[in-house]
């Protein structure tokens, strides 16, 4: 808000003015009582003039005020969801899981637009709200000094009700926040995992844990509703009484002084500014209470300092596709033990190394530290032996391409996915790639072929298709290192042996690693690591292993009887 200094003097001003109106209006209208008192028709008309003036200066102000407000509150939702969504970016994995990409979209949604009202809120009410008592407290008393008593009641009863309203209110406000939430949860995580519900006929299972949220967030607002059915009679009574006392006890007034018909009308009036802006503030606080968790939520995220980071100055140039695993001990956030322990290993650049280990080994874990997904809490990866830590960013991503185990394609065109392996591919390249990566045939079926739609998540393409594109944005761009963790699991052995040979004759020079679960994957591998419960418990090669592994061993032979099988 800093940053709109102009919206911010504007909304000032603006304020002023229509507060000088609300304030101004019943002077005037006790004054044209007054001139009907004493009969004098051209002061009415003349205050009848300036009361529409004024009248109509508050209005425009409102308006324009409402104009400025809604375009602040607009700038600051969406500087703040462009600054939220990049800063996102910059993430590790480590940011990501600890923060879960559910919550990160409701503090980029949902908290956004808490804090987008709370900015018109603030713009339209915080300082109206304050002056607006004040001065219509101060221009009650001194309108009928007399009755100062029904003010201070007035003041005390609303006051009342609205602590005791609102704080109930509140709370189930909160609850009504945090339902919408798993609602939207639930509804999210049905919608995406749709064709498991219905292949498991889950539907009905589904339903009723939809049922149980959807009635706690029904409950929460029934009550709100019913609050708030009570509130407005409530506030009704208070100013009925209010204005039945100010009646009563100003007839004897009257009679004595007849301009106090007048001046009842705009202590009325002030009366009634002083209870809205009573129920305005409460409803205000209560409110801005749950904007400032949501801004406390969205500034978690601007302040969350990338678990993973670069030094772009003085960084290191990586010039070859040896890696090195020096000791490296890794665990993950909130995990018991390590998921590596020691490990250490070197593969020199062109070489194909396989790792192989039971589920859960720490496969991946190895393969994502290739391509510095997360940092070793022991140890060091070197690559071109250059220190990870020490690396550039933009040069990492180059030089090591990790393909997922999930093949993920982004909606849009065919070409566009591939370009994420290398921004200026052309055309050539492409073929190239997906060449390699044995996609080219059923890119070539497509109508628009490279052009071809991908669909969000690439529900377009059967998971071998998706996994022969993800393959080819990784091989696209030439890296020093590929690490392909268990990519080819959805390929046909056929497929997958043509994609091994035209990987080791188009990209000789570069480094590349084979995770899998088969060992007929990796038995051509030039070194094979195996991992057991994430220790690295013998490398070398098939013959080699065979020979000298038992745990490579037990694993070839469960995998040799059931191919026989
Ligand atoms: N993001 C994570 N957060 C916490 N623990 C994790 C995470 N990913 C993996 N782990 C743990 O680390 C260990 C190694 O997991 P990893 O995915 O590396 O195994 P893997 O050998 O690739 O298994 P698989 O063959 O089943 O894919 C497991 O015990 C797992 O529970």
């Amino acid at each position: 808000m800093k940053e709109k200094k102009s919206y911010l003097l504007g909304s000032l001003l603006l304020t002023i003015v229509i507060v000088t109106s609300q304030l101004w209006q019943p002077k005037v209208l006790q004054n044209i009582f007054i001139a009907i008192g004493n009969d004098d028709k051209d002061a009415v008309m003349t205050l009848g003039v300036k009361l529409l003036a004024i009248a109509a200066m508050g209005l425009l102000a409102g308006v324009a005020n409402t104009l400025i407000s809604a375009g602040m509150a607009r700038d600051v939702s969406a500087s703040l969801r462009k600054d939220g969504f990049e800063k996102i970016q910059t993430f590790s994995f480590s940011n990501i899981e600890k923060f879960s990409t559910g919550n990160l979209v409701v503090r980029l949604t949902n908290d956004i637009t808490q804090v987008q009202n709370l900015v018109m809120m603030i713009l339209q009410t915080l300082l109206r709200i304050p002056i607006l008592f004040v001065g219509s407290f101060i221009l009650a008393m001194m309108t009928l000094p007399q009755l100062w008593w029904i003010i201070i009641l007035l003041v005390v009863l609303v006051l009342i009700t609205v602590v005791g309203l609102f704080g109930v209110m509140g709370k189930h406000f909160g609850m009504i926040q945090k339902n919408l939430d798993s609602v939207n949860g639930i509804a999210k995580e049905n919608l995406a995992g749709i064709r498991v519900v219905k292949s498991f006929v889950q539907e009905e299972a589904e339903a009723e844990r939809f049922e149980e949220v959807s009635n706690k967030l029904t409950k929460h607002t029934i009550i709100v509703g019913r609050l708030f059915s009570i509130m407005i009679p409530t506030f009704t009574l208070i100013s009925s009484v209010a204005i039945a006392c100010t009646l009563f006890f100003s007839a004897d007034l009257a009679r004595v002084d007849l301009e106090v018909i007048g001046k009842l009308q705009s202590f009325i009036q002030y009366l009634m500014q002083i209870m809205m802006t009573i129920i305005i503030g409460g409803m205000m606080t209560m409110m801005a209470s749950r904007a400032f968790v949501s801004l406390g939520r969205i500034k978690e995220i601007l302040e969350t300092e990338s678990a993973i980071t670069f030094d772009e100055e003085n960084g290191q140039l990586i010039e070859n596709g040896d890696v090195s695993f020096n000791n490296v001990t890794f665990q993950y956030d909130g995990d018991e033990r390590p998921s590596l322990e020691n490990i250490t290993f070197d593969a020199k650049h062109g070489e194909v190394v396989g790792v192989v280990g039971a589920t859960g080994a720490g496969k991946s874990t190895l393969a994502q530290m290739i391509a510095r997904m997360y940092d070793p809490n022991e140890g060091s990866i070197e690559i071109g032996h250059v220190d990870l830590r020490n690396t550039k960013k933009e040069n990492l991503r180059e030089s090591v391409a990790l393909v997922l185990q999930k093949a993920i394609l982004f909606s849009g065109t065919i070409a566009e996915n591939l370009r994420h392996g290398k921004k200026d591919a052309d055309c050539d390249d492409m073929v190239n790639a997906s060449k390699i990566a044995q996609a080219k045939e059923f890119i070539d079926r497509q109508v628009d072929t490279y052009s071809g739609v991908v669909e969000e998540r690439g529900a377009n393409f059967s998971g071998g298709q998706k996994q022969r594109l993800s393959i080819t944005r990784g091989v696209i761009g030439k890296p020093k290192v590929l690490v392909l963790d268990d990519s080819t699991s959805a390929l046909d052995a056929k497929s997958e042996k043509l994609v091994k040979e035209a990987l080791a004759k188009e990209l000789d020079d570069t480094t590349t690693f084979i995770v899998a679960q088969k060992i007929s994957s990796v038995v051509q591998a030039d070194k094979i690591l195996v991992l057991d419960d994430g220790k690295l418990v013998a490398q070398g090669t098939h013959k080699e292993l065979v020979a000298t592994s038992p745990v490579y061993r037990e694993i070839y032979d469960t995998q040799k009887g059931k191919e026989v099988e």
